[in-house]
This record gives structure tokens, sequence and C-alpha cells, in this order.
């Protein structure tokens, strides 16, 4: 008799086999027993018929509650009833623990209930689904990148200095020096590129942001492609083709996770290749026309990018923002320099940024101009001002954010479910 996981089950019809699991739900009709039990492969149902299993067996498994950890044996049975196609006609259970009252019960519950009870919200059929898929969409973007000629590179999580603005670092003690939890591995990467040509991180990011919203988290996981020779409208082709991959991956190999969690995928069967282009100027008169005050200069909030991004049918870049609004490392439009050869790509649905990219400065004394322009303390920045002395060529990059990309893909709400144990303003716990 063979221990096995349910995902394998279909190689063991008509066989005797042990599986160890979770009782997920519990029927009875008195006289027979059937045990919804999952293993974190996949839930089969098993069948206890009383007059089929000794007194003991039957006591046993009337003593199991919801989560109660166990072994269970019985013969494999294939049955197109059944959601797995199989079921466990089972023979024995053999207990490992009678599970204390659950706190998640199969009805509704809060979201700050849920929230508090994290480590156990995992379990549930949608959150296992939503996890698979980020999973997946791990994967297949490794498996672009690792494709196109990409070397993963980690760069550091503390660093002496800030990349995305100094007003959401998290400041640490480094010993007896100032240190910060990274935002982006970006400055790291452009060193990396000039080394390795096209590299990319996958790692967390930290910004003490005071937002509470559906789309920010105080630390996110970020994936952040740089290329040495890659002008903005390259740096923009390789991101819709990442995307696309992705995209095309999940509706190949999550169609079941897509199902439990409800998602329409019809929008997701749009996303190809090339995707639509709109300048900043552009973006700013569609919201004019659509009745929103607006003044050219400042940035967009989620309610913006939602109205720009329903007149189309996939993601949307919007390119060319000020370059007043934008971090300094931007390159500026050579023939405009008050706009930048950057892009934030737009997830439709209402989904809002999920990329931020753009060209970098290759030029020594524009960036010299921007550390003073921006406050910079130069003294840190030295070794990155050292990538413009020694042999400094047109280079782009990007930084796709993880979970918001997640939360597009399946449909989401909000991040929070998005990221095993999320944390946000007001939660760090567990
Ligand atoms: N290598 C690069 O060029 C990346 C660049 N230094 C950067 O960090 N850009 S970004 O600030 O727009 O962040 C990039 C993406 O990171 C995500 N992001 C950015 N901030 C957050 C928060 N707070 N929560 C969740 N996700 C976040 C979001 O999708 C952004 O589009
Ligand atoms: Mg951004």
């Amino acid at each position: 008799m063979v221990l096995t996981m349910i995902r394998d089950i279909a190689a063991h019809v008509g066989k005797e086999v042990k599986l160890g699991g979770w009782l997920y739900n519990k029927r009875s009709s008195g006289k027979i027993q059937f045990l919804q039990i999952r293993d974190g492969s996949g839930v089969i149902q098993g069948v206890l018929v009383k007059s089929q299993v000794s007194p003991e067996v039957w006591e046993k498994a009337n003593r199991l509650t919801q989560e109660s950890s166990l072994y269970v044996q019985g013969t494999v049975r294939k049955d197109d009833r059944a959601p797995s196609g199989y079921e466990l006609d089972v023979t024995d259970v053999d207990i490992i623990q009678v599970a204390d009252e659950y706190p998640i019960s199969l009805k509704e519950h809060g979201v700050e209930f849920l929230m508090d009870h994290r480590h156990l919200w995992i379990r549930t059929p949608r959150q296992q689904a939503i996890l698979r898929i980020r999973a997946e969409i791990i994967r297949a973007i490794q498996d672009y990148l690792n494709h196109n000629g990409f070397t993963l590179v980690d760069p550091p999580i503390l660093t002496p200095s800030s990349c995305e603005g100094t007003t959401t670092l998290f400041h640490t003690k480094y010993f007896d020096e100032d240190a910060y939890l990274t935002q982006s591995g970006q400055l790291y990467l452009e060193a990396a590129a000039m080394a390795l040509g096209r590299v990319y991180s996958f790692g967390p990011a930290f910004r003490a942001e005071k937002s509470k919203t559906r789309r920010h988290l105080i630390e996110f996981w970020m994936i952040e492609p740089e290329m040495a020779f890659v002008d903005h409208e390259g740096n923009m082709k390789i991101q819709e083709e990442l995307v696309s991959h992705v995209v095309q991956h999940v509706l190949n190999q999550c169609r079941r996770e897509l199902e439990t969690i409800g998602r329409d995928i019809a929008p997701l069967e749009r996303v190809k290749p090339p995707f639509p282009r709109i300048t900043y100027d552009e973006a700013v008169e569609l919201l004019k026309k659509e009745g929103f005050e607006f003044e050219w200069g400042e940035d967009f909030g989620a309610p913006h990018e939602t109205k720009i991004a329903e007149s189309f049918d996939r993601p949307v870049f919007i390119t060319h923002y000020p370059t007043e609004i934008k971090a300094f490392y931007m390159k500026p439009d050579p023939n405009r320099p008050e706009v930048v050869l950057g892009a934030d790509l737009i997830a439709p649905e209402g989904y809002g940024e999920i990329i931020g990219g753009s060209q970098r400065i290759d030029d020594p004394q524009l960036l010299e101009q921007r550390f003073q322009e921006h406050n910079l303390p130069r003294e840190a920045y030295q070794w990155y001002m050292d990538l413009r002395k020694y042999g400094t060529v047109p280079h782009s990059g990007f930084g796709l954010g993880l979970e918001r990309t997640v939360a597009w893909i399946c449909g989401l709400d909000h991040v929070r479910e998005t990221i095993p144990f999320p944390r946000m303003l007001n939660r760090l716990y567990p």
C-alpha cells in the first residue's frame, strides 16, 4: 500500500493507498460518512460505510473536526460525479490530531477577522488558488526573462540611500551608520547591466507609504529588468511581451484556479501585444473631455488611471510624464526636456499602474545636476555616478509590481489577497 498525494491519485485506481491530510469538511447520513480531505495538492471525498469498517474506525471518523489532521487508507475508485473525478472507499483512519474548534468555519467572515487569521485563511480553496496563480505568474516571468537573455542578479536589501524619493524610506541602523530598506533594486541593476547586459531581480521592496488603498502594500515584491543598449521604445516592447506571456501562461496553466476564484477571463484573452501608447499630454486631454478638473504637471491618481484605461481593451502605456513629477534618474526627452522618456503601464478594469519604467540618464553632467536639484547626498551615490564615467551607455528598465499584477490577473478587489502575509498600514500581524 503506497503513501501518495491527491494530485497523483489517478495512477492508483483500484489500489489501496494511504493519504496524509486535513479534514476540510464532513457529512454523515448515519450509515455513511463523507469525508472531504485536502492535502495541499487537492481535495478528495473519502466514503466510509459503517457496515464495512470496524466500530473503532467508524468512531474515529466520528470524532474528526474541521482541520483535524489524519492519515486515511482506502481503495481509489473513479467516479465522474466527484469533483476530483475520484473517490476513496475508506478502510482505515489514523488520527494525527483532532483539531480544536476551527475559527474559520465555512460561513462568511469579516475581512479584519480573516486578516487576523491569515495563517489559517490561506488554507481555504480561494486563497490556495490565488497563491498558486501567484506562483505561476512568478514562474512565467522568470521563464520569459531567462529565455530572453536576462541574468538573475540579487541587489541588496540594506542600502545607504533612496531610489524612489526620501519620503517612503524605512530607516534602520547599520552598526553606527544609517541604512534604509530597499525601495527598488534598480540602481544596482544598472551597475549589473553594465556587466551582464540584460539582468533582472525578483525580491521585496519596502515603502513606508501612509496610503491605505486597495493597491498599496508596505512590503511588496517587484521584478526589475534592466537592459543596456535598450531605449524607451525598446523598454516598452519588452514589457508588453513579458506581460502578454504571463497572462497567456496563466490562462493555459491555471484554468481550475481561475474558475475557483470566479475570474471572467474574457478581458485576459485580449492581452496581446502591441499595447496602446498614450502620452501624458493626450491622457490629460482625455480626462478633461471626460469632465475631470486636471492641471498639466499633476500626477494621476487611481480615478484618473481607471478612466484612462477605460478607453482601451488591454493594458495601456502612459508615456512622457512631466520631468518634475518623476524620479531623478529618468532621462528627459532630448526634444522636449520638460517630459521624460518613461512610461507607466496601466492595467484595465481599474487596476491601475502595474509597471513603472524609463530610460535612464546616461549623461554624467545631467546626472550631477539632478543630484543637486533633488538634494541627494552626493557621496552616497558616487558609485552610481561612476557608471556614467566608465563606459556610460543608453539603458532602460522597469519595475513590475507582483501583487498589483496578481490582483489584476485574478480580478481581486484588494492586494491583501495577493501575498501570503500582507504588510499594510496598521497591519504587521501575523
Ligand atoms: N526598476 C525600476 O525601474 C523600478 C522603479 N525604480 C520603481 O520602483 N518604480 S515604481 O515606484 O513605479 O514601482 C514600480 C512598481 O511597483 C509597484 N508598487 C510600487 N509601490 C507599491 C506599493 N506601495 N504597493 C504595491 N505595489 C507597489 C507598482 O506596480 C509600480 O508600478
Ligand atoms: Mg510608479
